[in-house]
């Protein structure tokens, strides 16, 4: 008995030993890795191409599938090589971003969430209003802005649109946050205690359900972030909060129920705003003004399918000083620097009476 047991603690260690040895090669290796991720970010900056690259990523993942014979580990390598890519890309945000990135609302907020996912490591500063961000931007205080611009479940943020129609900057990236909105409460409280919920009205409506099956007094509140940190200074076991996990646990809150949202595909879709546009993406976005005759934004539709790109969408709003003037968003498939591209700008140039590419980004 004695002896298995050494046995098997000796196989342990032997196990351990060679961990140790394949995670210290592993380190140089991605040093390397890193090193040469660095002059690749170094050339995209060079040429304005944008960090993620969606074809490159399918034929990385193919390749490292392909280079292991065990089936029982392909998927855990493949997934690895996903979480290295990942690193990769932040690591080249860092870069491309130097500096401090922007965002509207307080710590803990869905924003900030989403800027930490995608700038692990820049200062994060919040601004007030989403235009404070816009107007940041524009003067170089920060690199770059992360903002949302529309959820699955309530649409589009129209201000965040006229803001992009009013200040020159270019759409660089486009970010997916999966909101999964839990119930948070003090230390204590359990569902049986919970009386009231507070929250920003979209967090209680997009849990309407959740609160009604319960019986909750729903009270609105500025937003999710500031509701979390009201209820943890409040400290009443009657009190719960909506919000994030993340931001639950900034204010020490327990989470008495997770994924409370009426829609599981509630997501929020950030984009990343700065100063110089990118060169290279996989969609473009477009904003222009027609002149007030019959027939004009047809005209625009027709010259768009000529071209042979996909309209995604297409969105018409009110241009705020000009009464009854519009302007059009619209958003295509397809490479925006291929030729076929310039020649439907060229067209579109003539056509409208104002035209401007907004944004060229990698969407999968
Ligand atoms: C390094 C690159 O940038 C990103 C990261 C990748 C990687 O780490 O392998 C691959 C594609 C890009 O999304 C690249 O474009 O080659």
């Amino acid at each position: 008995m004695e002896n298995k047991k050494t046995e098997q603690e000796n196989k342990l260690a032997d196990a351990r030993k060679t961990i140790n040895e394949v995670d210290a090669a592993l380190a140089k290796l991605f040093v390397q890795r890193m090193d040469a991720v660095a002059d690749v970010i170094a050339y995209k900056m060079e040429h304005g191409l944008p960090v993620f690259d969606p074809v490159r990523e399918k034929e990385v993942l193919v390749r490292c599938g392909d280079a292991i014979d065990s089936d029982a580990y392909r998927p855990y390598f493949v997934s690895f090589m996903e979480n290295v890519m990942e690193q990769s890309k932040r690591y080249q945000r860092s870069v491309l971003f130097d500096g401090t990135v922007g965002y509207q609302g307080t710590e803990g907020a869905y924003a900030q969430i989403a800027l930490s996912k995608l700038f692990p490591s820049h200062r994060a500063q919040a601004f007030e209003t989403w235009q404070d961000v816009f107007e940041a931007v524009m003067r170089d205080e920060i690199g770059c802005g992360v903002i949302p611009f529309e959820n699955s479940y309530t649409g589009e943020v129209e201000e965040v649109l006229d803001l992009l129609y009013r200040y020159p900057v270019s759409i660089r990236e486009i970010y997916d946050l999966k909101i999964e909105h839990c119930l948070v409460a003090p230390q204590g409280a359990s569902i049986g205690t919970i009386q009231e919920v507070v929250s920003h009205p979209q967090a209680l409506k997009q849990c309407g359900g959740y609160i009604k099956s319960h019986g909750f007094h729903a009270t609105a509140y500025v937003n999710t972030a500031l509701a979390a940190e009201h209820v943890a200074k409040e400290a009443d076991l009657h009190k719960a909060a909506i919000a994030s996990k993340e931001t639950a646990e900034r204010f020490g809150l327990s989470v008495l129920a997770e994924k409370i949202s009426e829609s599981a595909q509630n997501t929020t879709r950030f984009i990343v705003i700065a100063k110089q546009p990118a060169n290279a993406g996989n969609h473009f976005s477009l904003l222009f003004t027609l002149r007030h005759d019959a027939g004009q934004l047809a005209a625009v539709m027709q010259i768009i399918a000529q071209h042979g790109f996909n309209m995604e969408c297409v969105r018409s709003k009110a241009v705020h000083d000009v009464p009854w003037q519009y302007y059009f968003y619209v958003e295509l498939e397809g490479d925006a620097s291929s030729e076929q591209a310039k020649q439907l700008f060229c067209e579109m140039q003539v056509r409208c009476t104002t035209f401007r590419v907004l944004g060229v980004y990698y969407k999968s």
